[in-house]
């Protein structure tokens, strides 16, 4: 099965078409002010606009209130909404009574306790995102986390890894985790917030070679 490819943290047009181009299945908007990868929502709902089809978009949040998060829904009608900061299950579960979106809840995946404790988002996620535990920023770090926790465990829900993954390391990610979806930020970047369109065309061809070999 193809592995899915999200390119996170894209803020201009060149670089979402780099990652359609490159084969990439969803692309991340950020909207979180203290990320270099910040868009407005004005902004996020123009590169919505423009996204070639083949791409699905994803919002991402970090603990927004009621009032900001029905605005960026309804602004910029993403495929996908990604809560990245301590959102809870009840309140994930009130977004899906009042939006279509799809919702992923990103984990910042510590020690084996942290799977243990997923089932409380059982039935309100439709995708656990595997990364770093929050640092200065929740996401965007570059930091990898330990493969090995999640190669034997046996995942109840869809779910994608992210975390300091770059086009020289995905292959191996995927060999220990072989996870579904892979999903980058800092690794395609030659500077924070700033995209590489050859980083994001070998990460993706690397993740392609892996599912045909
Ligand atoms: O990318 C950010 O700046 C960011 C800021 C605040 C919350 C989430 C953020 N990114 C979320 C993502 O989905 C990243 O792709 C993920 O954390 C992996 O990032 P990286 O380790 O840099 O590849």
């Amino acid at each position: 099965m193809q592995t899915l490819i999200k390119i996170c943290g894209l803020s201009n047009e060149a670089a979402i078409n780099a990652a359609a181009k490159a084969g990439a299945t969803h692309i991340g908007l950020v909207h979180f002010e203290k990320s270099p990868r910040h868009v407005s929502l004005e902004l996020a709902a123009a590169l919505r606009m423009r996204t070639p089809p083949s791409l699905k978009v994803v919002l991402l949040l970090v603990n927004a209130d009621p009032e900001l998060t029905d605005k960026a829904l309804n602004m910029v009608r993403p495929d996908v909404v990604q809560f990245h900061g301590t959102e809870t299950p009840e309140w994930l579960k009130l977004v899906r009574e009042h939006s279509e979106a799809e919702i992923w809840k990103a984990i910042g995946l510590k020690d084996r306790q942290t799977l243990v404790n997923l089932d409380r988002f059982a039935g309100v996620t439709d995708r656990f995102l595997f990364d770093a535990p929050a640092q200065a920023l929740p996401g965007g770090t570059g930091t990898r986390v330990d493969w090995s926790l999640l190669s034997h465990f046996e995942h109840r829900t869809p779910w994608g890894l992210a975390g300091g993954l770059a086009p020289d390391n995905v292959t191996e990610a995927l060999r220990t985790t072989r996870a579904p979806l892979v999903d980058v930020s800092s690794g395609v970047e030659s500077a924070p917030g700033v995209k590489d369109v050859d980083k994001i065309a070998a990460f993706c061809q690397a993740v392609r070679d892996y599912d045909k070999a």
